[in-house]
């Protein structure tokens, strides 16, 4: 019966009152449209209402007010303008007829806008605000536009407060410094403040007060959380792919003289805006694509980035395929335009025999980040049975319209907070990436010579320089089997004498075959380009990480929300700690710390402890934990489960406001649809970080792979991802159950074909050089990286940095876990029980809620007090058993029995 009272009120309420007596209640969402049955008494008095209400809401009738504000704000512009020239002549009059001076036909009028110009010009001007009156043109363009484009074009209740204080502080300047003149600068009301200021504070403390004030209003205005943006000054060389293109004329040994087409120059000049240039590059990839595009015999297109020095070969500006197609024999060599800092150019070489032929050379595509995100925004509604559950259950919650404040912004809390600058990242060494033309030259005749040892012979070759390897694709002549060549891999590997060859056989997607060969001298890729490259600075991403540059020196940044989590693994000493350390410094330069917090479980104690100092800010923990960085095997097991717990809360949470996952969440947070009292928070993105995963299986095996194994397959929709880095890439370690759920997945160099087919399910990572070189399966492409290198100081700087701002009064704190094992035959002796426990059952039974974490807030007590309390209030039969993530059954129903209970207790 209660029930049913409690679902009809909200319905009686919403009715006008005629509409109770209708006897069916359904039509009540539609009343105001449909035409029921009713008497036709009610019909009227209904339609009227709902007329009315109509109007009111009418989009044209929005657009006629907004048309009327604009037109008084002009109105009131011309007429407080025209008012400079006119006001002595309109004042007098207008001071002798008062009112009646708008009627009076026979007044001459000065001002442009007649008499209600005048007076009105007069009434504010004069008589209230003086010059500040502009400000009123203002409000109502405001009022005007925003109702007009029936959108929130501008903030009004912001505008108005601006306008009210700017009038009062405005005029009352204004009569402060011009009081001498005719003219009311100040008006009545700026100069009666003013004069009361003069005589309450003096001259002297009048400007300062003005002063003050102005500067306060200034500040509050242009509010300090305007963020600075971090400008990019090291532009993006690295992200424009240089060529270089050298013709070697065996009867001329000395270079061709340089010259520049004007075409290109032309192009170049054009090319005003980075993007231009960016979607330049896209559609050179393209043309240079078609290897029909060229016809120089004998030559070999080689890549390399950058090209600074080119000029000491004395290459050319070129416009990419057209004028490659125009390329004489004799003709001198071209080099692409420069964009900003970087050189493209492109080295062709003529061959003695003539094997070869000039191939074109192709950049490859990186993913494009917005239809990734598409994509993993589609999958996320597809697959999950939790959200399945929000589709099929989820009844949006019904909330007040908060929408008149502005919109919350988590990252006030900390709104000083500042992000880290690339200042605090070392550039290790050379940015350029250094290649010997000669290296090039005698690689490839090695490998067109190895080759036809076998009797294979090529078609084309190409070369594109990385910072470690370089990448020889070749075209094999018509009939040639790939296979054969694939299997020549280690003849070919022992004729170039290097270690690393990596085969490619064909490259996806092209009909040609990759040849990797080590760099003489290897290019360090430093954090410091990446995060200034203007991809990282300017990208979209929920969690960007810069992990390294591929072969063509395309920065790679991909977003950790949309991969969605990461498997890392590779052979002691191969640089796994540095792409650790790289993928959290990028999110640390990217975020902040109330969007994002990381779990961090570090079994070897010493790889992440530098993260210690960051606690308050970015780091999540166990409530009554002391540290935030676990290393301790029970620790981790009771983490993972509070992660489970957090998820599993989360998507209540997500549940109860209709949405599908932490993004849509947190906009229908931002903008107050959700309220807080409803226990409704902005959620913060959690990173797991796993350290040594192999330890922690070896020492608990499925209690942590089962937690693991259930945070991957659910988490990512609501914000939890995980990091998972191993040295011991083996099948007992990644499992099939890991593997099917980490789609991302990184090898660094490997001692086995098997362990790379493990992380993998490809060989290749046992044929990686170490020091960061590295294989990325991502997207289903394995794609072959240096990883970007941060040193262990550059992170202390980094961590130092933010440990020295203002962060939280303490770590975020994760949801309590109980294992019940351990509780299990635990009794208490009642007679020692807590003093808080008669205070803490009364709330529990109040409540009827049995959950730790409501004494522990509401009564303000630590954790482990807390637990007491429970365990004793199980004990006295007030509470039922622990029901892990869920909040215990409370047994005891009204307070009148707890009296009763407690009574015999004491
Ligand atoms: N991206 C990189 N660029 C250049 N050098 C690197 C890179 N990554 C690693 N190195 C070099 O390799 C060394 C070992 O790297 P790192 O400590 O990351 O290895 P690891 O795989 O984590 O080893 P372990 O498993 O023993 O901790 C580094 O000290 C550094 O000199």
């Amino acid at each position: 019966m209660a029930n049913e009272l409690k679902k009809s009120t909200p319905k009686v309420a919403e009715k006008p009152a005629p509409k109770k007596k209708a006897a069916n209640p359904k039509p009540v969402a539609a009343a105001p449209a449909k035409k029921s049955p009713a008497s036709s008494s009610f019909k009227k008095e209904k339609e009227e209402k709902v007329d009315l209400k109509k109007l009111a809401k009418d989009e044209r009738t929005h657009k006629i007010l907004g048309t009327v504000s604009l037109l008084m704000s002009v109105f009131l512009f011309i007429s407080f303008v025209s008012y400079f020239s006119t006001w002595k002549e309109d004042q007098s009059q207008i001071f002798n007829k008062g009112i009646g001076f708008l009627f009076d036909s026979g007044s001459k009028v000065a001002n442009l806008l007649g008499r209600l110009g005048a007076y009105a010009s007069h009434g504010l001007i004069r008589q209230s605000f003086g010059l500040a009156s502009f400000l009123f043109c203002c409000f109502f363009f405001v009022v005007g536009i925003n109702l007009i484009t029936a959108r929130k074009v501008f903030s009004i209740w912001r505008n108005l407060r601006y306008v009210t204080i700017g009038l009062i502080i405005l005029s009352v300047t204004l009569s402060f410094l011009f009081s001498s003149f005719d003219f009311p600068f100040g008006g009545s009301v700026g100069d009666m403040i003013n004069n009361w200021l003069k005589a309450f504070l003096g001259t002297i403390g009048t400007a300062a007060l003005l002063l003050v004030v102005g500067g306060s209003y200034l500040i509050w205005q242009f509010n300090p959380t305007f963020k600075v943006p971090i400008r990019d000054k090291e532009f993006s060389a690295e992200n424009e792919t240089a060529r270089l293109t050298i013709e070697e004329d065996e009867a001329e040994e000395k270079e061709e003289p340089l010259q520049q087409e004007p075409s290109l120059i032309a192009l170049a000049k054009q090319a005003a805006t980075i993007n231009d240039l960016y979607a330049e590059k896209e559609d050179a990839k393209q043309h240079e694509s078609n290897p029909n595009a060229l016809n120089g015999d004998g030559e070999m297109v080689l890549s390399i980035n950058p090209a600074k020095e080119e000029k000491d070969y004395g290459f050319h500006l070129t416009e990419r395929e057209e004028d490659k197609a125009t390329i004489e024999e004799e003709e001198p060599l071209h080099v692409n335009e420069p964009v900003e800092e970087s050189i493209t150019g492109e080295i062709l070489h003529k061959e003695e025999e003539a094997i070869t032929r000039e191939v074109p050379f192709e950049i490859k595509e990186e993913p494009k980040p917005r239809k990734r995100e598409q994509a993993v925004e589609n999958l996320e509604l597809e697959i999950k049975s939790k959200e399945d559950e929000i589709e099929e259950d989820g009844e949006p919650e019904r909330q007040k319209d908060y929408s008149d404040l502005p919109p919350y912004e988590p990252t006030l809390d900390l709104r000083d907070y500042k992000y880290p600058s690339v200042d605090l990242l070392e550039a290790h060494g050379s940015e350029k990436i250094v290649q010997d033309p000669a290296e090039l030259e005698a690689n490839k005749n090695q490998i067109i010579n190895t080759l036809k040892n076998y009797d294979i012979t090529i078609q084309k070759i190409s070369a594109t320089v990385g910072p470690t390897v370089t990448l020889y694709e070749i075209v094999p002549a018509a009939g040639v089997r790939i296979s054969r060549i694939k299997n020549l891999e280690d003849d070919i590997a022992l004729s170039l004498a290097a270690l690393g060859i990596r085969i490619i056989a064909p490259i996806p997607g092209k009909g040609t075959i990759g040849i990797e060969v080590p760099n003489v001298k290897k290019t360090i890729v430093s954090m410091r380009t990446l995060l200034s490259a203007e991809k990282f600075t300017h990208n979209t991403f929920s969690l960007p990480i810069a992990i390294g540059k591929k072969i063509d020196n395309e920065n790679f940044i991909v977003d950790l929300a949309s991969m969605p989590h990461l498997l890392m693994a590779g052979a002691t000493g191969q640089g796994k700690s540095v792409g650790l350390n790289a993928v959290l410094v990028s999110l640390l330069y990217k975020k902040h710390p109330s969007q994002l917090k990381f779990v961090l479980i570090d079994p070897k104690k010493v790889e992440l402890s530098v993260y210690r100092h960051i606690e308050t800010h970015f780091l999540a923990k166990l409530p009554g934990e002391e540290d935030a960085i676990i290393t301790d095997t029970k620790k981790v097991i009771h983490t993972l489960n509070a992660l489970c717990i957090e998820m599993d809360n989360r998507y209540d949470l997500l549940k109860e406001a209709g949405a599908r996952n932490i993004k849509e969440y947190n906009e229908k947070f931002t903008k107050r649809r959700l309220n807080p009292q409803k226990g409704h928070q902005f959620l913060p993105f959690i990173v797991l970080v796993v350290d040594e995963f192999a330890d922690l299986i070896m020492t608990a095996g499925k209690e942590v792979e089962m937690p693991i194994a259930r945070l991957a397959q659910l988490a990512r929709a609501v914000g939890i991802h995980l990091i998972i880095a191993t040295q011991r890439p083996s099948v007992n370690i990644i499992t099939g159950t890991i593997k099917a759920n980490f789609p991302a997945r990184i090898a660094f160099k490997v001692s086995s074909k098997i362990d790379s087919r493990t992380i993998l399910d490809a060989g290749g990572a046992e044929q990686l050089i170490g020091k960061g070189d590295m294989l990325i399966s991502y997207n289903g492409e394995i794609t072959r990286l240096q990883c970007a290198f941060v040193d262990t100081p550059e992170v202390e700087k980094i961590v130092d940095f933010i440990s020295d701002q203002r962060g939280y009064p303490q770590a975020f704190m994760l949801p309590e876990y109980v294992d019940e094992k351990e509780m299990e035959g635990k009794d208490f002796d009642m007679s020692d029980k807590d003093p808080l426990f008669g205070d803490a059952a009364k709330l529990i039974v109040q409540n009827q809620m049995g959950s730790t974490s409501l004494i522990q807030r509401r009564m303000k007590l630590g954790y482990n007090r807390a637990g007491r309390l429970m365990d004793q209030l199980e004990a006295a039969g007030i509470v039922g058993p622990n029901l892990g993530s869920k909040a215990r059954e409370v047994l005891v129903k009204t307070e009148a029995d707890l009296f009763e209970i407690l009574e015999t207790l004491s």
